[in-house]
């Protein structure tokens, strides 16, 4: 072997590779448990970031503007998380809609580094966010809120601790993102407290209020919760509204879900009450109550600043006894104890309730009880509608009703008036040949289950989803109707202008108009009353508010069919008829589908109001869609009517709200071209100007080449005596020259006058339109 000059190198080599390998094999256990274990860590240590940070998602495009404070050095905890935002998005979206994923299980944590987070809190102040909650169906409410939000926001303004409130509507935020573990959005931080501030009507029925206090209840009880979540509020405090009238005392549900929820956000804060609940009748002081309540709220912000213990939250200020109650309550799980109406037992019970609306029978017997209701049985003692002494009975006859037995209504119209002295009839002549002076408008039912805001009954009618009172016999209504309109008549006798001739016909009555106030069809004996006008030769004009779906399929032959269409989306329908029904926009589509399945047996109309800034901007291809869903006989497009009431106006409605004719008319002509689109065979038939109101009809009716919306009467009521089928077609006639579309619509039988009562020549149609909309007043 040469082991000369290099040749030793490949032998140390070898004898180094050989002590390797032997070392290897001597310590290979050891050595490759180590990189195991280093492999183990880094895992570790990169799965810890990413749970930090998915336990902390942030609200995408919240503006740096919305919080006061913010500095432009301070580096935003938005730019630090956009990116991981955008990664993290899609996990935060799965964790809300999966019912039974865990949801965040402690409160709410903080960002950064504990020495950055010191530091940003030395670098700000400590400042407190009012966030105002409420939920209102029939607007009291919402009323109430602006004025809190207002007076808060002034007395920010003094106190630079104090934020500008933030306003939250119950029914349209994801209640997981305020009440789990505070609020997620804006994005929370560390130097800013934030204060609940809760604003809860209470009702009986079924409501988002139900869901909401659900929810607390379903925090306060998930066993992957803390019980107290929301424990990192700085505060919070409730104020309800009820009704006296309805609901006495507290024991007999006055403001028993603002009670609820005082209760649940006591647990879920760890009992920061930083101010008693307040609780107000609504017809009682209820801007008393209200303001007594806000200087409170404002003593708590001012003593929270001052003493600097915002950061640690508030103690809860419920008396010892009502705090041991509620600690009883948490330990020994007996909350329906705690909730005088045990709205709690009636949210579990409803859960498990089937469709009550199926024990509602027709002719009086059993009540219809509307689903949305707790009570699976009819009210144990049924009360007067509208009683005699009631507050309601005597605003509605100061309003001119005559209030027939205990819930129904009759009223004299303006047209009725007009058309007795020569000056016009409404609409219903030029389109149906129906004289006002022979038409009776009634109901028998004053209570509704909307509160429209172009309503004309002035908000003093009852409310509600159910009949709860007791029902009258259909014959002593429609006696002591007749008699008030009669009477009404009479009263005419002697004013300036009016026709003998029409006067002698008037006391004949021809028509009845189902319209007045209230909805007709929550009367649970109805068809009985449309017998008995049809008995009399008495046609029957019914028009509903598309939320009774069950009462609508049970409703008997009526000779015109209206459904009330407000708006052609749900949100606009919400906003123009505040409905109490939670299901609204379902009960609505249903009765479209009725109405179609009762298009050939009797005249079906849509009844359009157009309130400019509400239901008519863009809306035209969802009408036109409705339309094709329902398809009505007839489509009644009018402008409405401003009324100029207090409840009008604290809805928002002014006479700006009102369009003028040539607007009716611009809308009209759209919503036909959009029939035309989808291939439905309607066209433009007639118009009457003067209310500001025009007819498209199905061309069913277009015989001929000639347009037939007119009802012959005489036939209408001989098919109904005969018992045979027949179909609208069957009872039709020709619409008279001066009503079609383009001839304005008037009768030349009348006189036109002008407000002071002289005759008047108006050719130009916006002129038209201008003076109806006026003369409306
Ligand atoms: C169908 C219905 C049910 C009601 N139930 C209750 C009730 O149980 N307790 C109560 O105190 N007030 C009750 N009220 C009265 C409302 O709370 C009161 O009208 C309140 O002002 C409504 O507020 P909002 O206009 O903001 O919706 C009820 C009202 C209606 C129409
Ligand atoms: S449906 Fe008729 S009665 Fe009821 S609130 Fe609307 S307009 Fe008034």
């Amino acid at each position: 072997m040469d082991l000369g000059e290099g040749g030793a190198t490949p032998v140390i080599l070898a004898d180094w590779l050989d002590r390797l390998l032997t070392s290897w094999h001597d310590h290979r256990v050891v050595v490759s448990a180590l990189v195991l274990l280093c492999l183990f860590l880094v895992w570790v240590r990169r799965h810890k970031q990413v749970r930090r940070v998915t336990s902390h998602p942030s609200s995408p495009g919240l503006e740096k503007a919305d919080w006061p404070g913010q500095t432009a050095d301070q580096p935003s905890n938005n730019v630090k998380t956009a990116s991981k935002e955008a990664q993290l998005a899609k996990t935060d979206q799965t964790r809300k809609t999966r019912p039974t994923a865990a949801r965040v299980v402690t409160g709410r944590k903080p960002t950064g580094t504990k020495a950055e987070r010191s530091l940003q809190r030395q670098a700000e102040p400590s400042q407190i966010q009012p966030m105002i909650f409420f939920s209102s169906l029939t607007g009291t409410t919402e009323q109430l809120t602006k004025q809190v939000a207002a007076e808060l926001e002034i007395f920010s303004n003094s106190q630079s601790s104090i934020l500008k409130p933030q306003l939250y509507d119950l029914s349209y935020i994801d209640l997981d993102d305020y009440f789990i573990s505070g609020p997620k959005t804006p994005v929370p931080r560390p130097n800013v407290h934030y204060f609940y501030l809760l604003l809860i009507p209470s009702y009986d029925i079924d409501t988002i209020i139900n869901t909401v206090l659900a929810h607390l209840d379903e925090t306060h009880n998930d066993f992957r919760i803390d019980t107290a979540p929301l424990s990192t509020l700085a505060g919070y405090t409730v104020f309800g509204i009820g009704d006296k009238e309805g609901w006495p005392s507290e024991e007999k549900g006055f403001c028993s879900q603002a009670i609820e929820a005082d209760k649940w956000m006591a647990k879920l804060t760890g009992r920061k009450r930083a101010y008693p609940i307040g609780l107000a009748d609504v017809k009682g002081n209820l801007t008393g109550a209200l303001k007594d309540w806000i200087a409170g709220v404002c003593s708590v912000f001012e003593e929270l600043s001052i003493t600097g213990t915002l950061g640690e939250g508030v103690p809860g200020s419920g008396d010892a006894i009502e705090s041991a109650d509620e600690e009883e309550a948490d330990e020994g799980e007996e909350e329906d104890m705690e909730f005088p109406d045990s709205g709690r037992n009636k949210r579990r019970k409803l859960a498990a309730t089937t469709d009550l609306e199926d024990v509602g029978g027709k002719n009086g017997s059993p009540l219809a009880v509307d689903f949305t209701t707790y009570s699976s049985s009819a009210p144990v003692a049924l009360k007067a509608m509208v009683p005699k002494e009631s507050p309601t009975h005597a605003a509605l006859t100061k309003q001119g009703y005559t209030i027939v037995g205990t819930h129904s209504g009759v009223k004299i119209c303006r047209w009725t008036k007009s058309a007795l002295r020569g000056r016009g009839s409404c609409y219903k002549n030029s389109f149906y040949g129906i004289a006002s002076h022979l038409c009776m408008e009634t109901t028998p039912s004053l209570s509704c289950s909307n509160k429209c805001v172009f309503c004309w009954r002035h908000g003093t009618n009852p409310v509600s989803t159910t009949w709860r009172w007791q029902v009258d016999d259909p014959q002593a209504i429609f006696d002591g109707a007749k008699e008030g309109h009669y009477k009404k008549i009479k009263m005419m006798r002697g004013v300036p202008g009016v026709r003998s001739d029409r006067f002698a016909e008037a006391m004949r009555i021809r028509h009845c108009a189902l319209s007045l106030v209230g909805e007709p069809i929550f009367y649970p004996r109805i068809n009985e009353f449309v017998g008995l006008l049809h008995s009399e030769q008495i046609s029957s004009f019914l028009v509903c508010n598309a939320q009774h779906p069950q009462q609508l399929r049970d409703l008997d032959r009526v000779t015109q069919l209206y459904v009330s269409i407000d708006a052609s989306n749900k949100d606009s329908l919400r906003k123009i008829d505040r409905p109490l029904h939670r299901d609204f926009w379902e009960r609505f589509q249903s009765c479209l589908a009725i109405l179609r399945e009762k298009r050939f047996v009797q005249r079906t109309v849509f009844r359009l109001t157009l309130v400019k800034g509400f239901n008519v901007d863009d809306e035209v291809e969802g009408y036109a869609d409705l339309v094709a869903k329902g398809l009505p006989c007839f489509i009644e497009v009018k402008g409405v009517t401003f009324c100029g009431t207090n409840v009008s106006s604290s809805a928002g409605l002014t006479m700006g709200n009102v369009p003028f004719y040539h607007e009716v008319v611009t809308f009209v002509e759209a919503l036909d071209k959009a029939l035309v689109k989808r291939g439905l065979d309607y066209g433009i038939a007639a118009e009457h100007a003067h209310s500001c109101c025009v007819l498209l009809a199905s061309k069913r009716f277009l015989i001929n080449d000639k347009w037939h919306t007119v009802i012959d009467y005489d036939k209408f009521f001989g098919l109904l005596k005969q018992g045979v089928e027949f179909a609208p077609e069957d009872y039709c006639k020709p619409t008279p020259e001066w009503a079609l579309w383009g001839n304005g619509g008037f009768d030349p039988r009348d006189v036109r006058v002008d407000r002071k009562g002289r005759p008047k020549e108006l050719n130009d149609t916006v002129q038209r339109g201008l003076a109806a909309a006026v003369e409306d007043f």
